[in-house]
């Protein structure tokens, strides 16, 4: 688990916000808050977080990359599943760091932890000639799910008998190069649902999901899941019209925080079906052999303080539970 701090930070900079995060070493953040006594005087409380890595906003999506998707890559050859999720406020860096600017249309082109896991896979697929490498690539908007590499087909998600989620008519589209997957990666982000926020002018309105899947003898093998989510935001910030897909983006993001606390708590029952981000991550998340990995996104400055306290305490849940997993 990662919290890149303020990758954002033009907005800031553009209205003088102060910062209310500090980063200590690289592993260490701490969160200031001005806080009254009972006699009204004011002080400065200085609450800190320890996580695996912790990024500044100068890091390179190859750093972070390197200290948090990679080491699952591994996993999915040896059998395993593993997910890999940017959870954060919206404008905090989720697409920036996931899906990178494959085009360069906006700015510049630059990789993103999709392409450079994409490459990693074929330098180990090299070593495992039995294996076949498929890749699906698909969003959910509103709680509905749509194919981005089928022309944005609505698909629907059944449950077998046997709690086996299928997403039908999901298209698996076989791979043989990175290069080719990178392509598909970069036609799938085009087609993906963005609208207007306050905090970010193209602001991603639905959940991504990026599926690496291996397969032997068309056999699973091993499936790597990254999730590139919704921002987590305040009806208030977005615009009337937007405001029932905050509310269904805020549904799920709260349906997968109650999942991952159930799971780390070992509860029998998991409220996976509470909504189609978490049905679809269902078979990810369970399992010996399942690994996850957050990377926790956060704006540094002062306005938006509550959601990066909120941001850093589900990460501090996830990485105390990640054991648990
Ligand atoms: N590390 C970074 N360096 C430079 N610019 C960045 C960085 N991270 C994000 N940005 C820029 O900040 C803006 C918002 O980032 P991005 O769209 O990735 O946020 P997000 O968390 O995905 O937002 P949303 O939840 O609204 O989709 C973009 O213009 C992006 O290019």
């Amino acid at each position: 688990m990662a919290s890149p701090a303020g990758p954002s930070e033009e907005p800031e900079l553009a209205t003088k916000d102060l910062d209310v995060v500090t980063i200590n070493g690289n592993r260490n953040l701490i969160f200031h808050r001005i806080k009254q006594k009972v006699d009204r005087t004011s002080y400065m409380e200085n609450r800190h977080f320890y996580f695996n890595y912790v990024f500044n906003e100068d890091a390179t999506n190859d750093l972070v990359y390197r200290f948090t998707a990679k080491p699952l890559v591994r996993s999915i050859f040896e059998g395993g599943t593993a997910t890999c999720f940017a959870y954060g406020q919206t404008g905090s860096g989720k697409t920036h760091t996931m899906g990178g600017d494959l085009s360069g249309k906006a700015k510049k082109r630059y990789e993103g932890i999709y392409a450079l896991a994409a490459q990693d896979v074929f330098a180990h697929l090299g070593q495992h000639s039995a294996l076949r490498l498929y890749v699906t690539f698909f969003e959910i908007y509103n709680d509905k799910v749509f194919d981005l590499l089928n022309e944005k087909a609505k698909l629907r998600v059944l449950q077998d008998r046997k709690q086996q989620v299928q997403v039908v008519g999901l298209q698996e589209i076989p791979v043989s190069s990175a290069d080719n997957m990178i392509r598909l990666i970069e036609q799938g982000s085009a087609r993906r649902t963005s609208g207007w926020t306050f905090a970010n002018a193209r602001s991603s309105r639905s959940h991504a999901i990026l599926q690496i899947i291996l397969r032997r003898n068309k056999m699973l093998h091993g499936k790597f899941s990254l999730v590139d989510l919704a921002g987590d935001e305040r009806a208030t910030d977005v615009s009337k019209d937007d405001w029932q897909t905050t509310t269904n983006i805020n549904r799920s993001l709260l349906a997968l925080r109650e999942c991952i606390r159930s799971l780390g708590e070992k509860r029998q029952h998991v409220p996976f079906r509470r909504s189609k981000l978490t049905q679809v991550l269902r078979d990810s998340l369970i399992g010996e052999k399942s690994r996850m990995c957050m990377i926790a996104m956060i704006s540094p400055g002062l306005s938006s303080g509550e959601r990066t306290l909120n941001t850093l305490r589900f990460a501090d849940r996830v990485k105390k539970q990640n054991g648990n997993l």
